[in-house]
């Protein structure tokens, strides 16, 4: 079953139309990444997947239910872009003020360890208003988790977080998953998105622009050949490995098995080729962004 299914939302804003017939789901176990530029949607689309506001058309299902459901909701844990927490509070009470919110079953243990997990173990009982941005963000997290939801909406989870808690956030998002969590994440840090998403929507002012595994989005793999000397045969031998792309000294050939690789660096060298370097990839998440957008221009 999805934990999240959404279909046709559209929101306008007076005469701006910020999300325009988007449609997507979320299955359990599957972290879907959001994309887009500024301005796209990205917030209103979660805003109105988690009936923080209200969709001028389209419905979403939440975890089996409409999203009014406040059962529904007690089962979600999200962590807003803007995040302020009562900063006259301690990083515990904070916690247990949602545990309380959310009506669920948490034990002291378990709280604890939440807080361990963001690593502000050492801080439950010093007073929020203390703390750095990337502490309050880790406290976001905590809060988003401590209640064991079943959907998890981290919007910009990592905004003000340094290398190592970007590193402690994707160990989390992959946990989740192992337990069966479904994950929606807004990120602009593409990387973090290619590292950790089983799926990705592409959304451009207001619509999905592009959708599907990373697999279907990126393509097959490509090798990058630095070449020197290169006659026609070398060309016809390189065509035969794939189609060819070629960039100055650079060749590019798509869909190339891995395992052909040497193969065909062989025949290049009898074909009297200078090989400078040869760089098994495949295209990134990041160059397949900007493609789609620029082309949706
Ligand atoms: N409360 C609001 N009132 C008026 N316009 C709004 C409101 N919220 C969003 N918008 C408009 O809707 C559009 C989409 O905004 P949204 O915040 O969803 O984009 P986003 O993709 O999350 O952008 P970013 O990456 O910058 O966070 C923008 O044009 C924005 O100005």
């Amino acid at each position: 079953m999805n934990a999240v299914w959404a279909s046709g939302l559209r929101k306008r804003y007076r005469k701006r139309t910020a999300v325009d017939g988007v449609s997507f789901s979320v299955a359990r176990g599957e972290v879907l990444g959001l994309l887009g530029p500024n301005g796209a949607g990205k917030t209103t689309v979660i805003k109105m997947m988690l009936g923080l506001v209200r969709p001028d058309a389209g419905e979403v299902m939440l975890l089996g239910r409409p999203v009014a459901d406040p059962r529904a909701r007690a089962r979600v844990g999200y962590l807003p872009e803007l995040f302020r927490y009562q900063p006259w509070l301690s990083a515990k009470e904070v916690l247990d003020l949602h545990v309380r919110l959310a009506g669920a079953d948490v034990p002291e243990r378990d709280r604890r360890d939440t807080l361990g997990l963001v690593g502000l173990a050492d801080r439950a009982g010093d007073r929020v208003g203390g703390f750095s941005k990337g502490m309050q963000q880790r406290l976001g997290l905590a809060v988003a988790l401590v209640a064991r939801p079943e959907f998890v909406v981290l919007d910009e989870p990592t905004s003000a977080l340094d290398p190592v808690g970007r590193a402690d956030v994707r160990d989390i998002l992959l946990s989740l998953k192992e337990r069966g969590v479904a994950v929606l994440l807004n990120s602009h840090l593409i990387g973090e998105v290619e590292r950790v998403c089983d799926r990705v929507v592409i959304l451009d002012r207001g619509r999905v622009a592009a959708s599907g595994t990373l697999a279907e989005l990126l393509g097959g793999r490509e090798v990058r050949l630095r070449l020197e000397k290169v006659t026609s045969e070398a060309e016809e031998r390189l065509r035969r490995a794939g189609p060819v792309n070629r960039d100055g000294d650079l060749f590019t050939v798509v869909d190339l098995e891995i395992d052909l690789i040497p193969d065909l660096v062989a025949d290049l060298v009898t074909l009297g080729v200078r090989i400078h370097s040869v760089e098994p990839g495949r295209v990134s998440l990041e160059d397949r962004l900007l493609d789609i957008l620029g082309s949706e221009r």
